[in-house]
This record gives C-alpha cells, sequence and structure tokens, in this order.
C-alpha cells in the first residue's frame, strides 16, 4: 500500500459524526479528502462540515460531490480536528509545511484545531527541520526583496522567490501573495526561527510549525502499517 494511504486511513480514527473538520493540502491530505468522503457516502460519518485549507482543497471537495458540507471561517465557531501533511516533521512533531505553497491558510486551520493531525510517509521524518527543503515564507509582493535581504542578513544562506512553471514570474499564492524559498545559512532553531521570521515587516506567514500545536504524527509504512507519536 502506499505509505501516505495508510497515513490517511488511520487518520480516520480521529473524526467524528458532528465535527468540523480541517482539510489540508497537498497529496496526502487529499488522500484523507478521498478517504473521508467514502466514509461520509456510506452512511458511517454524519452531521460534519468541512474548512478548505487551500483553493486545491476546495476544489476537491466540491468535486468528491461535497460541496454542501463546505464552510468558510465566518461560518464557524471552532474547528474540531485538523488532519494534514507536512514536507518535514523532526521528532519534536515540529513542522516544515508550505511546499505546495498553502502554509497560510493552513496554519491559520491547523493551529485553531483543537487537534491537530499530520499525516506522513517515512521519507518526511527527519532528525531536525528544516533539513532537505527549505522553509517557504509567504510575502506581500512589495516587500519581497527586502525579506530576502533580511533573512540572508540575519541568518546567511539564501531566499529564493519561487517562480511557476505553469505561468512566467512568481508563484501567487491562494492569498495574492509570493513565496521566498529560504535556506539558511546555519541552524535555525525552528520554534524561535517561527517567532522572529513572522516578525519580519511584510512577512505574511511563514512555513514552520510548532510541534506544540500537533496533536499527533501519523507515518505511514510501506507495509501499510503506520507508526504514531
Ligand atoms: O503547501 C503544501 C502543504 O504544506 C502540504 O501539506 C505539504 O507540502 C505536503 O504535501 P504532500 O502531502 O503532497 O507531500
Amino acid at each position: 500500500m502506499d505509505p501516505k494511504l495508510a497515513a490517511a486511513k488511520a487518520a480516520l480514527k480521529y473524526v467524528r459524526s458532528g465535527y468540523v473538520i480541517g482539510v489540508g493540502s497537498g497529496s496526502t491530505a487529499l488522500m484523507f479528502l478521498s478517504e473521508l468522503a467514502e466514509n461520509i457516502e456510506g452512511g458511517g460519518l454524519t452531521d460534519v462540515k468541512l474548512i478548505a485549507t487551500s483553493t486545491e482543497t476546495e476544489y476537491e471537495i466540491v468535486k468528491l460531490g461535497l460541496g454542501e458540507l463546505l464552510r468558510y471561517p465566518w461560518q464557524v465557531d471552532h474547528v474540531d480536528v485538523a488532519i494534514d501533511g507536512a514536507d518535514e516533521v523532526d521528532k519534536d512533531k515540529n513542522l516544515v509545511k508550505g511546499g505546495g505553497g498553502a502554509l497560510t491558510r493552513e496554519k491559520i486551520i491547523d493551529y485553531w484545531a483543537s487537534e491537530f493531525i499530520v499525516i506522513v510517509d517515512e521519507s518526511k521524518l527527519v532528525d531536525k527541520i528544516p533539513s532537505k527543503h527549505p522553509i517557504p515564507v509567504e510575502v506581500v509582493p512589495y516587500a519581497w526583496p527586502l525579506v530576502k535581504a533580511r533573512l540572508e542578513r540575519d541568518y546567511g544562506g539564501s531566499a529564493e522567490l519561487r517562480y511557476s512553471s505553469g505561468k512566467r514570474g512568481p508563484v501567487i499564492t491562494d492569498n495574492g501573495n509570493y513565496i521566498i524559498d529560504y535556506r539558511p545559512g546555519s541552524g535555525i532553531e525552528p520554534r524561535e526561527g517561527e517567532r522572529v521570521i513572522k516578525c519580519i515587516p511584510g512577512v505574511v506567514e511563514v512555513g514552520l510549525f510548532n510541534g506544540l500545536k500537533v496533536s499527533r504524527v501519523i507515518v505511514g509504512k510501506q507495509d501499510g502499517s503506520v507508526n504514531e507519536f
């Protein structure tokens, strides 16, 4: 079995009838959405509401015939559980997210949820974040050169504007902003890094997610089993 699918299936046990469910973004979160749709259609889950963390997830919810369950943040007063993927996870559950550019809406919903469940395959586990992936930083377009200069001055390394492969020019996020992919020159403590980078004027959100906000990480394996921590 695809290890991502194993993690996605295992996450279903954290969902109950009547819940407001935050649905993450990316390939693993969409596998979860598909599993969720089967359970709703089969009658196993009733009276749930879905909050999307990206335009892509929103489209998928509608394509799966679940549009009537879709809600926006202004239509709910809480989120019971958010299920989302990640680009990297360390042993303290700190995350790098935003490889698909959805970090801002994800953090809004994931941090709001009473329970935040992360679903990944083993390839996402690292000793310390950030490891292989750069840290995505969503920025107001006007500010991007200043944010880039500030990151490189304070932490070294390189900060690059993310370019689109489907259009000429920079990637534009669901919120109309740019993304800078930042690789620090030296180590950066994830929780401090989240706080400090977020304070740079022009930064909308940073793709470092604090492990203290994560209730559980479900790691799918090749043999279809999962490990949780
Ligand atoms: O912006 C994208 C999100 O943070 C995704 O959750 C993350 O990139 C993981 O995606 P995938 O499950 O496709 O590896």
